[in-house]
């Protein structure tokens, strides 16, 4: 299984309010289409490390990485039947994110409510990992 890591980048891990998505303009199957900024696994390379690297390429900056939001298998969230994502919750701790590589638009989305962020034209594959997302940062109740 093709090892891929993706970063839920927030706007506070203390207290997130937005969610940054992204925007993929390669294949032409997943062009036009929202996702967790991120990409394949080198080999030799951690998952973690590898986020890091995706993030600086892709979006220009240094991020920090907070809990992971733990998909079904060990290897994350099932894509396809050859690749699964691992997915962690991240804060941009340098820089600017900017659309450099992969993407042709970057947008900062609510997460509650969450009907815009749901409106987006999301690779399928994403849906069940927004959604166990949206649970796992929500405001506990008081
Ligand atoms: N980055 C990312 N990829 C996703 C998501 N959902 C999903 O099905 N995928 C798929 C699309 C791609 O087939 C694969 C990730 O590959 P990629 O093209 O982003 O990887 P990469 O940046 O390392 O690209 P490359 O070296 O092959 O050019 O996983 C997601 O939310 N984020």
């Amino acid at each position: 299984m093709r090892q891929i890591v993706g970063a839920a980048l927030v706007d506070s891990l203390v207290r997130p309010t937005r969610l940054l998505v992204a925007r993929r303009t390669s294949p032409p199957q997943f062009a036009g289409m929202w996702e967790f900024p991120g990409g394949k696994v080198e080999p030799g390379e951690t998952c973690e490390a590898a986020l890091l690297r995706e993030l600086a390429e892709e979006l220009g900056i240094r991020a920090v990485l907070g809990a992971e939001v733990d998909g079904p298998g060990a290897q994350g969230w099932p894509l396809t039947a050859a690749a699964a994502m691992r997915v962690w919750l991240a804060e941009v701790e340098e820089g600017e994110p900017a659309p450099l590589q992969d993407h042709d638009e970057l947008r900062w989305v609510r997460l509650e409510p969450a009907d815009e962020l749901e409106a987006l034209p999301w690779i399928p594959a994403d849906r069940p990992i927004l959604t166990a997302l949206r649970a796992g940062t929500a405001p506990a109740a008081t």
